[in-house]
């Protein structure tokens, strides 16, 4: 019951109860048995105060005076203070407006009271108040309105769910759908995704067979035989839409049993389609890189290096790797190692670090290094890549490696012609300079010497001349691997030319006075060394050197200074006795210049007629007059006569020996002409010294019978003198020369001799007529007991090969006497004159005869 409708029972209609007592009582009673309580106020004032109360008003919790009549209505509603409740109840006394409500309190979440408050008019002015406890309807209430506040919570929630998940499946290009099967029915559901990739309406269920007709005839197989499978299983399956556009779908088909034993099947779908197209494109790239690669002379790769450099690995690489390295692709994609392992280990350092600086800078890669192929054989390859940075971190190198072991054998071979001698395969002076050039540069830093020793080989022309050019050959390339094993690996050993040889040595001490000594130690082994006897031909030959040393460091000098240096010193050390060795100092270059003048003094000499000859007289054991030798002068006009023991060395060496040796004939046939036109003078012979090389020069034999032809002279009375070591060198060409010269009557002398190590079979082989007894002999024959046993010698030697014999240098009576004693028939020496001008000589002629 509700107290308003408690209280509309109780109150009479006239509101005024006109009750007995007894009944009075009775009423009483029956009230305090209702549930309800019941309180009665009368208004004073103000105030209204408690007239009454029954018993559930007595142990209603929460009233409070309730026991007291005569309490204030604000101490028995204290709880509600904070209403307006007893105004209204006040409002009910005075108007006798009916009150009804509800009035909660509540401490945060905990309900403290609810109560249904009602209140009518008694017949004066006295009111009648119910209340009733509804705190556990209104906790009922309460919880019913939560409860449904979290479900509409949760229907708000699951809706946003399937509208992300349905935007999920879209942007995916996915879908999914379940086929329920229930006994009589089987029904199939399609997500909003489904519809969409599968190009139908947004609906909710599809006829199952209907369904399957997309999926194309021949794939339908596939999508049926995973559809059986137990486990589930993935399947790729193409699907026409409605509009007839084929797409690749991938989908993941499971069985599953809803919880009410229903047999579920669900699938989920995405369209692959584009994943398809890609891996379409890829293949197609990768069928023309393939067809390309097998065109280009070279293997194409793929390789990606991780953020860390770490790992890497060959992701491509074309199928021509077996032909240049004899691996299979396959094999170098699982173990990029073998790539590494066919390089030769001295070249692996450098590739490593050029691929690793490529991959840390992103700059291409370029490298070339040798690899041994299966058969043992090395290659040479050239590798280049172009690395790019990847969105994940990795760096990924597409390259391009070919065979290039053509290109350079033939490098190396230009550099072999350009930079190495090709007979005995040291670097030649254009590399020697490259190096000196260096070396200067690095020793100007560290302060550390160097030196240049110039090797000249003292008899190799003779050795060269006698043996033939192929002994020659071979006698240099062994000078070569002595001087390059004694010394250091680091020290440079080149051929300059020739004969000459430079070794430049490095890193030698600071200090120059204990450079000079380390420089000494090496130039004394190298001397040694050379100086060991040579096998050739079957036979020991002897070799020396003659070496020139220049030091530097320090000082700034142009390398050809340098060379220079040592070259002059290596001529001082020639001139020193040779097999020896000289450092250079100032005064070496100050002569070496003052040769320079005087070669260029002599060009000029012959321009301007500065040259003229003696004759110095011949005669024979009677004191007659047999002939003379025609010996060469020059007047200079600055530096008056000069000496032929001066210049004609230099006259050899520059070639001028030519021109002046054609003016000599010139004027020995001419003077050989005006002398046969005399009686007196027709019986004289002249001899015409021959130097080395004029007489090898290919027009010598032409020029010596056209300068007698043209002068019309007797050959007969012309001798040329030759030297034992200009005959030393190709003997056969020298005599065949010698005898077409012989043939025309032309006599010949050996001059010198003595001096030289002509074998007696050697002598006999050559066509002559004379030899001359060097002066050196002649000197001291009266003296030195050995020159005397030489002479002598020398006598016998040439009356036994019928060789007529003229002593040279006879200055003393003494001399002749000896000379004539042993048989000795021509003289030559101061003691009948020395070698003068065409004027003087005819006095000289006149007087001695
Ligand atoms: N290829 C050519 N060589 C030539 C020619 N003219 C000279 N020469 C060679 O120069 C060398 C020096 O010659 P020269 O100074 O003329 O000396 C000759 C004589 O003057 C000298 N001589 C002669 N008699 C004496 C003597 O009694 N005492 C002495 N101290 N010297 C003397 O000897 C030189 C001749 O030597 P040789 O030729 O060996 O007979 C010298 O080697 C010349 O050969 C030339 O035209 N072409």
């Amino acid at each position: 019951m509700k107290p308003s409708d408690l209280l509309s029972a109780l109150l009479a209609p006239a509101g005024e109860p006109q009750l007995p007592h007894a009944a009075y009582v009775g009423l009483q009673a029956l009230l305090d048995a209702l549930p309800i309580a019941l309180m009665e106020f009368r208004l004073s004032g103000e105030s209204l105060v408690l007239l009454t109360a029954n018993a559930a008003a007595r142990r209603m919790p929460g009233l409070g005076g309730v026991r007291e009549p005569g309490a204030d209505a604000r101490t028995v509603f204290d709880q509600l203070a904070s209403t307006a409740l007893i105004d209204q109840l006040c409002g009910v006394a005075r108007l006798g407006v009916p009150l009804d409500g509800r009035h909660v309190l509540r401490d945060g979440p905990r309900l403290q009271l609810a109560w249904d408050i009602a209140a009518r008019r008694m017949a004066s002015d006295c009111v009648l108040v119910a209340v009733s406890d509804v705190s556990e309807a209104e906790g009922l209430r309460q919880a019913l309105q939560s409860c449904e506040q979290a479900l509409a919570e949760a229907r708000r929630d699951l809706r946003e769910q399937t509208e992300v998940f349905d935007t999920m499946e879209t942007l995916a290009r996915a879908g999914h759908w379940r086929r329920i099967k229930d006994p009589g029915e089987t029904v199939l559901l399609w997500s909003p995704g489904l519809c969409e990739i599968a190009g139908y309406e947004r609906q909710e269920w599809l006829d199952p067979e209907y369904a399957m007709s997309g999926i194309l005839p021949e794939d339908r197989p596939l999508f049926e035989a995973a559809s059986r499978a137990q486990d589930g299983a993935n399947v790729e399956y193409r699907w026409r839409r409605p509009d007839g556009e084929v797409r690749w779908m991938r989908s993941r088909v499971q069985r599953v049993r809803s919880r009410d034993g229903v047999a579920v099947q669900m699938g989920v779908v995405q369209d692959v389609t584009e994943e398809h197209r890609a891996a379409e494109q890829l293949r197609e790239q990768l069928v023309f890189i393939q067809r390309i690669a097998s065109r280009v002379p070279g293997f194409i790769y793929q390789y990606r290096i991780h953020r860390d450099g770490s790992t890497a690995s060959v992701q491509y690489i074309s199928e021509a790797v077996r032909e240049f390295l004899g691996v299979a692709p396959g094999e170098v994609m699982r173990d990029h190692g073998l790539l590494e392992q066919r390089v030769l280990p001295e070249d692996v350092p450098q590739v490593r670090r050029s691929a690793m600086l490529s991959v840390r800078r992103l700059v291409p890669w370029q490298s070339e290094y040798r690899v041994r192929m299966p058969d043992g054989s090395v290659r040479w390859h050239m590798t280049s890549a172009v690395p790019h940075r990847e969105s994940d971190g990795t760096v990924v190198s597409h390259g391009f490696t070919m065979d290039i072991t053509e290109r350079k054998q033939a490098e190396q071979q230009i550099e072999r012609l350009a930079f190495y001698d090709a007979l005995t395969g040291l670097p030649n002076r254009r590399l020697l300079l490259d190096r000196l050039q260096r070396s200067v540069v690095l020793s100007q830093r560290t302060r550390q010497q160097g030196a240049l020793l110039f090797i000249d080989l003292d008899n190799f022309k003779v050795l060269n001349d006698t043996l033939g050019h192929d002994m020659g050959d071979k006698l240099l390339i062994e000078v070569a691997r002595r001087l390059v094993a004694t010394v250091r690996e680091s020290d440079t050993v080149a051929r300059f030319g020739g004969d000459e040889f430079v070794v430049m040595l490095e890193h030698l001490a600071c200090d120059s006075a204990q450079a000079a000594l380390q420089v000494e130690g090496v130039a004394e082994k190298l001397l040694a060394h050379v100086n060991q006897p040579i096998v050739l031909g079957g036979h020991h030959h002897y070799s020396s050197p003659s070496i020139g040393i220049a030091l530097f460091g320090g000082e700034r000098v142009e390398v050809h200074e340098l060379l220079k240096r040592a070259d002059l010193a290596m001529y001082e050390a020639k001139a020193g006795g040779r097999n020896t060795l000289r450092f250079f100092d100032p005064a070496m270059q100050a002569a070496v210049n003052a040769r320079l003048h005087l070669e260029a003094d002599m060009r000029q000499g012959l321009e301007r007629g500065e040259f003229s000859v003696h004759y110095q007289p011949v005669v024979d054991e009677r004191a007659r007059l047999v002939g003379a030798e025609v010996l060469l002068r020059w007047r200079h006009p600055v530096r008056g006569m000069v000496s032929p023991a001066e210049f004609i060395p230099l006259a050899e060496q520059s070639g001028l020996i030519l021109p002046l040796g054609r003016f000599v004939l010139q004027q020995a046939c001419a003077q050989l002409a005006r002398w046969a036109q005399s009686p007196a003078t027709a019986h004289l012979s002249l001899s015409v010294n021959v130097s080395a090389r004029q007489f090898r020069h290919a027009d010598f034999v032409a020029e010596v019978l056209e300068a007698l032809r043209e002068h019309a002279a007797n050959p007969r009375r012309l001798t040329l003198e030759l030297t034992e070591s200009m005959l030393l060198g190709d003997i056969e060409d020298a005599i065949v020369r010698m005898q077409q010269l012989k043939r025309e009557g032309i006599g010949f002398a050996l001059d010198d001799f003595g001096t030289g190590y002509s074998s007696l079979s050697f002598l006999k082989r050559l066509p002559l007529e004379q030899i001359k007894i060097d002066q050196s002999f002649v000197r001291d024959v009266l003296e030195d007991p050995n020159d005397a046993a030489i002479v002598r010698t020398i006598l016998a030697l040439a009356q036994s090969m019928d060789l007529q014999v003229v002593a040279e240098g006879v200055e003393t009576a003494g001399q002749l006497g000896f000379l004539r004693l042993h048989g000795c028939g021509g003289f030559q020496g101061y003691l009948f004159g020395r070698p003068a001008p065409l004027q003087a000589w005819d006095e000289m002629l006149f007087s001695v005869r």
